[in-house]
């Protein structure tokens, strides 16, 4: 049922009372610049399909995340309209979503403050991201890494939550017919790959401990995987694709030029088993190769094992890299045309974020008065 909200998924009665039940698509990536294909199949190739489906859609570039990492003031700078550059050139389209930079909607630290109050240090000390990054800084990480994890909770819970009245229904009692109250609940769910599902864990877990502490307001928000949730780093395939590798032939960047794709999987790491087969335990090396390949020209593993047939592994590289470049082509050449018009990527961004917040106030608004600021 189309509404000029968005989509009615359901009536829900909860402790409210009637709620109309609308779903919501959420989810974001830093700003590193361009993306690589383990964020293009485990995120946005799925961010284009939603987009397609879901009328409220909202997708967000990290700004105030990637300050958690050291960075130069005009690398960040340039790093943002390069993302978005690259998002858009990937599909994404401001038509069918809002893309919005994250910190142009103050909201979300200020939401990330409240959650902060609710979760404890030991909690957030347990998870790999921290554990991972915090080694990878001489064991001196900031409190912005430790707390991470709460602003994309925040993120997640801005867009996620329970209006007050969508309107009346009319209710027929056993004997006589009653105006109803019906709420609106925003039900989030969220396309990420498999490593952001710890931290989509976390989010669930804060939703429900507010719900207890202030009153049912969260439903509890979604992961929504790819079937490429990880895809791991060519030259490693113990460990997953990024863009922080120092190994510089373990990522491909979705504007790689064909003889930068072309190396990066010749070089890739598989073992000494010719035959091209499917086993992501024993072989993962080849396995993730097969993953890439179905994933890219949207065939099945079954499918794309059967059209490999007889060829040994170091032809399987080729024939897995040329449908990368196939795929990347357009890609690459729309990001360079968008590359060079900054004023319409700023703008872009600044009218996501106009659009983002005023989805965004109503429920905050609600928040602060749960929690007694109003
Ligand atoms: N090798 C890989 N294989 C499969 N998927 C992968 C791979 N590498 C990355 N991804 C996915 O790409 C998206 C963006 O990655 P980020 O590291 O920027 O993603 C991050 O650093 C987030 N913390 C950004 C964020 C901040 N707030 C949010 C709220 C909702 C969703 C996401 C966010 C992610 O979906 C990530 O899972």
């Amino acid at each position: 049922m189309a509404t000029p909200g968005g989509m009615i998924r359901a009536l829900h009665r909860g402790t409210l009372g009637q709620s109309v039940v609308m779903d919501r698509i959420f989810s974001g990536i830093q700003p590193t610049g361009t993306p690589h294909l383990g964020n293009y199949l485990g995120a946005i190739q799925n961010w284009a399909r939603l987009q397609e489906q879901s009328s409220s859609v909202l997708y967000s570039i990290m700004d105030m995340h990637s300050l958690t990492m050291p960075k130069e003031p005009a690398v960040l700078r340039r790093n943002i309209l390069d993302t978005t550059a690259a998002i858009l050139a990937c599909g994404i389209d401001p038509k069918k979503c809002f893309l919005f930079r994250q910190s142009l909607v103050p909201e979300h630290a200020e939401l990330a403050w409240i959650l902060g109050c609710l979760t404890n240090v030991p909690r957030l000390l347990r998870l790999p991201q921290w554990k991972m990054k915090c080694t990878s800084q001489n064991n001196e990480g900031t409190v912005g890494l430790l707390t991470y994890p709460v602003l994309q909770a925040a993120d997640i819970l801005l867009y996620n939550g329970q209006l007050s009245e969508y309107g009346t229904i009319l209710a027929c009692g056993n004997i006589s017919f009653d105006r109803l109250k019906v709420y609106r609940l925003w039900s989030t769910h969220v396309p990420v790959g498999e490593d952001q599902v710890v931290h989509l864990e976390l989010a669930q877990d804060i939703a429900q401990h507010f719900n207890k502490k202030y009153g049912e307001f969260f439903p509890v928000p979604k992961a929504i995987l790819s079937t490429t949730k990880k895809i791991k780093s060519l030259r490693d395939p113990a460990v997953k694709m990024s863009k922080s590798d120092p190994q510089k032939l373990a990522t491909v960047s979705v504007a790689d030029s064909p003889d930068e794709i072309v190396l990066k999987f010749r070089k890739a790491v598989t073992d000494f088993t010719s035959e091209v087969t499917y086993d992501p335990v024993s072989r993962p090396g080849v396995s993730n190769l097969v993953s890439i390949h179905a994933a890219i020209t949207g065939l099945s593993i079954k499918e794309v094992l059967h059209q490999s047939a007889g060829l040994d592994t170091a032809r399987y590289k080729m024939v897995v890299a040329e449908s990368v470049i196939q795929k990347f082509a357009p890609i690459r050449n729309e990001i360079k045309k968008l590359q060079e018009d900054k004023s319409h990527l700023i703008k872009v961004l600044e009218d996501g974020a106009e659009k983002a917040k005023e989805l965004a106030a109503p429920i905050y608004q609600e928040i602060r008065r749960l929690v007694g600021f109003q």
